[in-house]
């Protein structure tokens, strides 16, 4: 079942950097929501307090209707949560069905001793998510890649490999950092088709950060503006990019960036 997703006035402090200032939504099962703002905003903060990467200074973060604040990154899987990163780490001497793989280590049987006497049952789990691995592979159209080297491949195949990584944890809630960043234009079109399969099919809901607007509004069913860690607005992906106040946060982005 897909998750609800709500966070009450969720702030973060590092020393006197205030990075994020009691930001709250909710986002309903199913959904695909998007995190939009300008570079700095805290986009990526949020994330990484969702997925326990960041523990928040205050507020609460509830996936359906349990407090995950403070929650390890480790135990998030067990609250149906996976994510990808801005920049994806895959283990880049093994293989892609290897790193496809190690997203399915929550939902193994047994411990660390039947592993390593490779008795029977773990043999055949093993099996079985190979299986499931490599049929992940391809529905993405990376099937080709599975006994290849991660090293070996392009940053865009990375993202890819990556995204099926965390879809072997079977999440109910995904978060997607960036997927577009640094793919070409035929990429993104083969991105916004796969994330309209996983709404379609995958019973899961999905939170985007992302700067490429083609892609948030082809896909979202809302959106966050966040700037300066707080929330500006929330709407539509159409209402935020006619919001002015909206404009005014990435121009002034602008400015001082050019300024710097
Ligand atoms: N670990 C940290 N220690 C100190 N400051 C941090 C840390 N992580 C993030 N920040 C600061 O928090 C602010 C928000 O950064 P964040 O990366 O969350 O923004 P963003 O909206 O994701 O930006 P971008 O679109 O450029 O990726 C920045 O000023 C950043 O320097």
């Amino acid at each position: 079942m897909a998750a609800r997703l709500q966070l009450e006035g969720v702030s973060l402090h590092f020393g006197g950097v205030t990075v994020l200032r009691e930001v709250g939504f909710d986002v309903e099962p199913g959904q695909v929501f998007g995190l939009v703002g300008p570079n700095g905003a805290g986009k990526t903060s949020l994330f990484n307090c969702i997925s326990g990467h960041y523990r928040p200074s205050g507020g609460s973060l509830r996936i359906d209707g349990v407090e995950v604040r403070g929650a390890r990154p480790a135990s998030m899987a067990g609250h149906g949560l996976a994510r990808t990163f801005q920049h994806p780490a895959l283990q880049l001497r093994e293989t892609v069905l290897e790193n496809v793989m190690l997203g399915a280590h929550a939902r193994l049987p047994g411990g660390p001793l039947e592993w390593s006497l490779r008795l029977p049952r773990a043999l055949r789990a093993e099996r079985a998510l190979r299986d499931e691995a490599l049929a992940l592979l391809e529905e993405n159209g990376l099937g080709w890649a599975a006994h290849t080297r991660a090293d070996e491949l392009s940053h865009g195949l990375h993202k890819g490999v990556e995204l099926c990584r965390a879809l072997m944890m079977r999440p109910k809630l995904l978060l997607l950092d960036e997927p577009a960043a640094g793919l070409p234009h035929s990429e993104v079109e083969q991105l916004i088709e796969t994330v309209r399969r996983l709404q379609r099919d995958a019973d899961v809901t999905i939170v985007i950060v992302e700067h490429h607007m083609g892609l948030i509004a082809a896909l979202t069913d809302r959106v966050v503006v966040l700037d300066h860690g707080a929330k500006l607005m929330e709407g539509t992906a159409a209402e935020a990019q006619s919001d002015p106040r909206v404009l005014e946060a990435y121009i002034g982005r602008e400015e001082a960036d050019d300024a710097a």
